[in-house]
């Protein structure tokens, strides 16, 4: 057909312009990536060792498909419906199997350093650390990830945290008083959710370097810190389901489009110890130590490993693996007790028989309070904050499976604290349900009896990660919790504002629940 097109014209009818035989070779020229990526994706598929586990079909062929779970912000029940639907073992990547297998928790989180982290963590690193040049958490080679570790890691140990309580004490209190001017004596709406967060930010800020951010203070995100923060986790949770996409993203040299440095957080923690080496910290109490005054001995007992460098580097994962993480779970806890008043009653009973109103709990009574720490142990296990798979690398010898199966060296596997925590086979058919009372002795158990239950489910809890790479900083986190959350409780009433509010309605990634909001009224009783 000849172009209507008039003289002079360019043509627009392309078989004017080429001939049948020309098309055929640019149609096949425009086809051959194509078919040949396909091709590509249709041998690794078929020729896959974990070909013969089950999963949803796009999964098997590529990860842009659980880059796409990841997006939809519902990632974890959504991966818990693909169980119910496969059974314990889920291929979710080319080389990827999620598992919902807690008899092999011990054996996939131990301590042999043969199974080593995938590159989900290392590319995440410079993100982590805000550029500073620290791996602790993301490090995959074990080894080095051990030596890293070895001049801090006593002091997260139980009595190191428990010499921070002066400061705890002092924020605490800080978060009581903001929270009595702000909304008890005004009656006006807290947005709770936010409250945690600028307090654990706080809380961290005090503890770490003996100094507050300010988030309290001020009452909003002022230097908007903890949006980057959060940008910064989201970053890592879908960057880490292809990991070469940082490479594209922000580590490319020309425009880089990964999230931007927390730099206001990093600015103090550099200050803060550079003042602190020359001795003009006037922040600094030495009755009082904190996480900059144990880092600094470590440079003096392990010269060889730390460095300012590494100190500034300790300092922020103190505060982006604590924060974010903390706040997440004490939104969960009052969010799930406020919603159901058995639960939320029975708590403040306990917690009012014990503490009086207007002064920060001490951590010693709060761990006595047996309905308090159930509780704690409930929130965690259904609400961890980390719920996503945890990867590793299966060692050479490979992974034996339940059913006999063995998933060959090089594979990828994890579990996801989400999944195992609900386990039906562990915690019973009420596993999906917020039930603190589980975690009590029942009256027909015999001490053995409830102790064996514990020990069972505590292979099934995989919160705070396991074997050596558990995470550093779980007693610092639970002490927190078990001292601010009886402190609330006995200081205000706490009602949800909206009692139907779901924090799905109020926040677009359903773990992070920023949402509850809340009315604080003077303790009634
Ligand atoms: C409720 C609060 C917290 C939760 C649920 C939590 C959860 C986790 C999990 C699941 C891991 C292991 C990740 C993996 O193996 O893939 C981890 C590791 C880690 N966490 Fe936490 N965390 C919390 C609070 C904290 C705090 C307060 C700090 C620091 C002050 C901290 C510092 C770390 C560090 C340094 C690691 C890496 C440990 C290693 O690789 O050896 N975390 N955390």
């Amino acid at each position: 057909m000849a172009s209507s097109a008039g003289p002079g014209a360019i043509p627009w009818d392309w078989a004017v312009v080429l001939n049948t035989a020309q098309v055929s070779k640019l149609g096949l020229a425009l086809l051959a990536p194509i078919i040949t990526v396909f091709l590509w994706f249709f041998v690794a598929y078929q020729t896959s060792p974990l070909k013969k586990y089950p999963g949803p079909f796009l999964a098997g062929w590529t990860n842009l498909w659980r880059l796409y779970q990841v997006m939809s912000a519902d990632y974890a029940p959504r991966m818990k419906k693909l169980h119910e639907k496969y059974g314990p073992v889920v291929r979710i990547g080319p080389n990827l199997l999620d598992l919902d297998l807690p008899e092999l928790s011990r054996t996939v989180y131990n301590t042999d350093g043969k199974w080593v982290k995938s590159n989900f963590y290392k590319n995440s690193s410079s993100i982590i650390n805000g550029k500073i040049t620290y791996h602790m958490f993301s490090e995959v080679d074990n080894v080095e990830h051990a030596r890293l570790k070895r001049p801090v890691v006593r002091h997260y140990s139980v009595p190191s945290v428990l010499a921070t309580e002066p400061h705890m004490d002092s924020v605490i209190q800080d978060f009581i008083d903001h929270l009595q001017a702000r909304y008890v004596k005004t009656g006006k709406v807290c947005q709770f959710g936010d409250w945690l967060g600028y307090y654990a930010w706080d809380f961290l800020g005090i503890v770490t370097f003996s100094k507050k951010f300010g988030y309290m203070e001020k009452g909003t995100d002022y230097d908007g810190t903890l949006a980057i923060a959060d940008k910064s986790i989201d970053y890592l949770a879908l960057c880490g389901q292809m990991p070469w996409t940082d490479y594209v993203l922000d580590k490319n040299p020309i425009y880089p489009l990964g999230p931007p440095n927390i730099g206001n957080v990093t600015n103090i923690a550099v200050s803060s110890m550079i003042a602190r080496l020359q001795g003009k910290d006037a922040n600094f109490n030495p009755d009082k130590p904190d996480y900059l005054q144990y880092f600094i001995e470590s440079k003096s007992t392990h010269p060889e490993i730390v460095d300012e460098g590494k100190i500034v580097g300790y300092l922020l994962l103190n505060l982006i693996a604590g924060a974010d993480t903390t706040a997440i779970t004490m939104r969960a806890l009052f969010y799930n007790c406020l919603k159901d008043q058995r639960v939320w009653k029975k708590l403040q009973d306990q917690v009012r028989a014990n503490f009086a109103a207007g002064k920060p709990a001490s951590h010693s009574q709060a761990r006595a309070l047996p309905y308090l720490e159930a509780v704690i142990r409930e929130t965690l296990r259904f609400h961890p904050a980390v719920s996503m798979i945890m990867e590793r690398i299966v060692p050479s010898e490979g992974l034996t499976l339940p059913d006999g199966s063995v998933v060959p060296g090089g594979c990828m596997v994890g579990m996801n604290p989400y999944i195992v925590g609900r386990n039906k086979g562990i915690f019973g058919d009420n596993a999906d349900s917020f039930y603190p009372d589980r975690w009590l002795q029942k009256p027909e158990e015999s001490d053995e009896q409830y102790k064996e239950r514990m020990t069972l489910w505590n292979t099934a809890n995989l919160t705070f990660g396991g074997g050596s790479r558990i995470c550093l900083g779980r007693n610092l986190s639970q002490m927190e919790m078990y001292k601010v959350v009886p402190t609330l409780i006995a200081a205000f009433d706490i009602e949800l504002a909206d009692p139907n509010e779901t924090w799905w309605t109020s926040s677009r990634w359903f773990w992070r629940n920023k949402g509850i909001l809340c009315k604080l009224k003077p303790r009634s009783d």
